[in-house]
């Protein structure tokens, strides 16, 4: 059974509809990353599971039991914001009791949690700091050692670590990940970074416009985008997109991409006549790019950028008739500026999406790259 469940939730600020029929199905002990553009309505989902906020239409369950009338302090949900919001007159403990006096718990269980969280956190021996004596990521932990003692059923986190630099951001990454598993407590996070919600969540929505694009694991969107947009929005250095034509050449059909023939298999009942012109963008992510001598690859392509970026490269390449294709190249052989390449596709790993809907084709098969010369 799911432990919180949103069905058809819709919201609407002055007018303007800001989340259009949101559903999620989250199991117990997930943990869930909300990712998409600012304004996209990611924050919005967290407010309305923490009670922040109301839904105009849809439910909200947790454990079964519709919430969503209820006021935020009946919910048991943890909510982290983005900023510390620590109290700056009281010390490290006394934050953390603060709301465990709230809800009544008994002195001694009160040290027996403050102890096990701070532990948890790896903040033991800071009890007794006040908050602005700590540095950020520690402000961070107590922020997340506060929830977390009052044992929340699910816990929200708003984008946790934007205040925070690359480096620390990464190592409270880890950390966060790793204190979730062990309480094994139900989280949601809210997210624009995608590398974030790839490496921490075990799903992730994407948002587009206050519309869930896509669900699914990091892979399973990564690998199968649904759209232009989700395929776009995952991937640091981004998809490669081509634009290109359906094709018929010698009964076979195709796209052509800077004059390369790709062999694509339409699924039974697809018309080839509806296949010809129809406009479509090719997707390749940098790393199914194999670097080649020239006329070995795919296509050939002149290397205008080169970003070096430690235990790789970044190819900005520009074929003959003006498409940009970026590759990623390891560090051994990195080419120069102004050297033409081979770019070898892995024809199996192109995504085909239909140009005026922006969906990818599901019913189509990239069976093969053929040159030119092969099919004309
Ligand atoms: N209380 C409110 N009143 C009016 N409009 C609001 C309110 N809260 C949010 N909005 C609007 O709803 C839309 C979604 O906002 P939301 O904060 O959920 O987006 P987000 O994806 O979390 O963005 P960000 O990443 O910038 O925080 C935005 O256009 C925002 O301006």
């Amino acid at each position: 059974m799911s432990h919180l469940i949103l069905e058809n939730i819709s919201k609407t600020f002055r007018g303007t509809e800001v989340l259009t029929d949101v559903k999620l199905q989250v199991g117990i002990g997930e943990f869930i990353c909300l990712l998409g553009p600012s304004g996209s309505g990611k924050s919005t989902i967290l407010r309305l599971i923490g009670g922040f906020e109301q839904p105009d239409v849809g439910y909200i369950l947790l454990d079964g039991e519709q919430i969503q009338d209820q006021p935020p302090n009946k919910r048991n949900i943890g909510f982290v914001f983005q900023d510390y919001a620590l109290f700056p007159h009281m010390t490290v403990e006394e934050n953390i009791a603060f709301g465990l006096k709230c809800k009544k718990i008994d002195k001694q269980q009160m040290q027996e949690r403050i102890r096990f969280v701070l532990n948890l956190v790896g903040l033991t021996g800071l009890e007794k700091r006040y908050a602005k004596q700590l540095s950020g990521g520690q402000q961070q932990r107590v922020t997340i050692a506060r929830v977390v003692a009052l044992h929340p059923s699910v816990l929200l986190l708003d984008e946790p670590l934007s205040n925070l630099d690359a480096k620390l951001r990464r190592q409270i990454r880890l950390e966060l990940r790793a204190l979730q598993k062990k309480l094994g407590t139900t989280t949601i996070m809210v997210t624009h970074d995608q590398e974030e919600a790839m490496t921490m969540g075990d799903r992730i929505a994407v948002l587009q416009n206050g519309v869930i694009q896509q669900f699914g694991t990091p892979l399973e969107l990564y690998n199968h985008p649904v759209n232009l947009f989700v395929a776009g929005f995952l991937g640091d250095p981004p998809i490669n997109l081509l634009e290109c034509k359906g094709e018929v050449r010698q009964e076979k059909t195709g796209v052509s991409v800077s004059n390369v023939f790709f062999n694509v298999e339409l699924s039974a009942g697809s018309r080839i006549g509806e296949w010809k012109e129809k406009s479509c963008i090719l997707g390749i992510r940098p790393e199914d790019i194999e670097i080649k001598s020239p006329g070995e690859g795919s296509l050939d392509a002149v290397v205008e950028i080169v970003e070096h970026m430690g235990s790789s490269a970044l190819i900005y390449t520009r074929t003959a008739s003006g498409n940009q294709i970026c590759a990623l190249s390891p560090t051994k052989r990195i080419p120069e500026p102004g050297q033409t390449l081979g770019l070898l596709f892995q024809y199996e790993k192109c995504l085909l999406f239909d140009a005026e809907t922006t969906k990818t084709m599901k019913d189509v098969v990239m069976t093969a790259a053929l040159t030119a010369e092969a099919t004309v």
